[in-house]
């Protein structure tokens, strides 16, 4: 990189054991290229490609360079399907287009990495390659996934690319390395959208680390800092991750990336970068969580750009703002029965409150990743199905089943169920 007209920064990606104040360096005029291909399929590699989970050599001649151009806009492709993620609260209210870009926000442990990885698992039966870009996560947290993943036969389909930091600040992986992975998983998407014409998930976990990495990269080479002190080239950084992330005419890159919101500071530069890229967010509340309604979706603080009659059809259009509407009703009213009671609201208001305490638990369903805390096993619902669920719940259909009966199912059967041996039990 140069820093000025005659000086030259480097920065290292290998171990720097050795490396001393007056050694050489050399420039080979080459860029970094990873290996690509099939073979990487159910493999964990690291940054460069280098297999992780002792199953031998990655079986692959071909390597393709990290750095690369967006696709120009001739060949870019408009969004018009939704993917499936089997995530109620996601599919119905917060969907995401072939080639498009999710964030998953919300502060520390309230489920974004379990989204993203339900959401692989949910992939099983479909044509879609998942790419799970680990950044700066902890070894065990990356062991753990893979760990899920196995259990779930998932890995027949996802790559998982593990960069690890330690605990206590110690780091295994250079930050050039950390600030390279994204491109790396991003490298191997391209490959199977442009030669193998297939659609693919990359999830970036955590898209924060990436800018984190960028910036303590800036910081070795002696660049001025920009901005609550970010590197100054964070956006153009952040742009050519983002933008080479597309549908094009031969198959789509479709990503989840999540991030955790510094000091809950909305207006920090590097969350102002992200937002600039992304055509949903899924916003996580604690609040949520705390009461065990996971996930702990917030549909009324996320947005969905695809979220209209022309792409999701009519009747989900409608289902997704009723909910929408239903929920802000029941908020706007918890003052007033917080101080006066549920009894002094009227008759429509009343049932406004029940029905979106049903739809707050029917957004919540048994996770894959989560079996051992909930003792459930996880459950994907299709696309179909939720719209319905959520469809009959706003028509009063099911007015008459407690709201216990719809929490942690999938269905809107299961729900009713559920309520059948309530009744029974008591
Ligand atoms: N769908 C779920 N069902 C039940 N429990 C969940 C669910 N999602 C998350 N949890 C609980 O929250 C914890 C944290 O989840 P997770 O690791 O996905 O959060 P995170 O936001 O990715 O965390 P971090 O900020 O550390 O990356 C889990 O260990 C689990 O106890």
């Amino acid at each position: 990189m140069n820093l000025e007209s005659d000086v030259v920064g480097a920065a290292i990606l290998g171990d720097p054991t050795g490396v001393k104040e007056g050694d050489r360096v050399r420039a080979t005029g080459q860029i970094i290229e990873v290996p690509v291909g099939d073979a990487l399929v159910g493999r964990v590699v690291d940054p460069l490609g280098r297999p992780l989970d002792g199953k031998g050599p990655v079986a692959t001649d071909r390597t393709m360079p990290v750095e690369r151009t967006a696709p120009n806009v001739v060949v870019r492709k408009s969004v018009d399907t939704p993917v499936q993620t089997g995530i109620k609260a996601i599919d119905a209210m917060i969907p995401i287009g072939r080639g498009q870009r999710e964030l998953i926000i919300g502060d520390r442990s309230t489920g974004k990495s379990a989204i993203a990885i339900d959401t692989i698992i949910n992939q099983r039966e479909t044509d879609l390659i998942c790419i799970y870009v680990a950044i700066g996560q902890k070894q065990g947290k990356v062991s753990q996934v893979v760990g899920i993943l196995e259990e779930y036969g998932a890995m027949d389909h996802t790559i998982v690319l593990g960069s690890t930091v330690l605990v206590f600040g110690q780091m295994n992986e250079t930050p050039g390395v950390r600030a390279r992975i994204g491109l790396t998983g991003l490298t191997m998407a391209e490959y199977f959208r442009e030669e193998q014409n297939q659609d693919v998930l990359l999830f970036i976990d955590n898209i924060y680390r990436y800018i984190l990495a960028g910036m303590e990269v800036s910081a070795l080479l002696g660049r001025m800092p920009s901005a609550v002190g970010y590197q100054p080239t964070l956006s153009t950084e952040m742009g050519a991750l983002q933008e080479r992330i597309t549908s094009t005419k031969s198959g789509s890159i479709t990503s989840f990336q999540a991030i955790y919101v510094p000091a809950d500071d909305y207006t920090d530069p590097g969350i102002v970068t992200t937002f600039g890229h992304l055509d949903a967010v899924v916003s996580l509340e604690r609040a949520l969580a705390a009461q065990a309604l996971y996930p702990a979706v917030d549909p009324l603080a996320s947005f969905a750009r695809i979220l209209e009659p022309r792409i999701v059809g009519e009747e989900h259009y409608r289902v997704a703002r009723g909910v929408q509407q239903v929920l802000q009703r029941y908020r706007d009213l918890q003052d007033i029965i917080a101080i006066l009671g549920i009894e002094e609201l009227s008759d429509d208001d009343r049932q406004a409150v029940f029905r979106a305490r049903k739809i707050q638990r029917f957004l919540t369903q048994p996770f894959f990743v989560a079996e051992t805390f909930t003792n459930q096993p996880g459950k994907y619902v299709a696309l179909r199905d939720t719209v319905r669920g959520f469809a009959e719940i706003l028509d009063g259909q099911h007015d008459d089943l407690p709201e216990q009966a719809f929490y942690m199912v999938g269905t809107i059967e299961e729900a009713v169920e559920k309520a059948a041996e309530m009744q029974a039990i008591a």
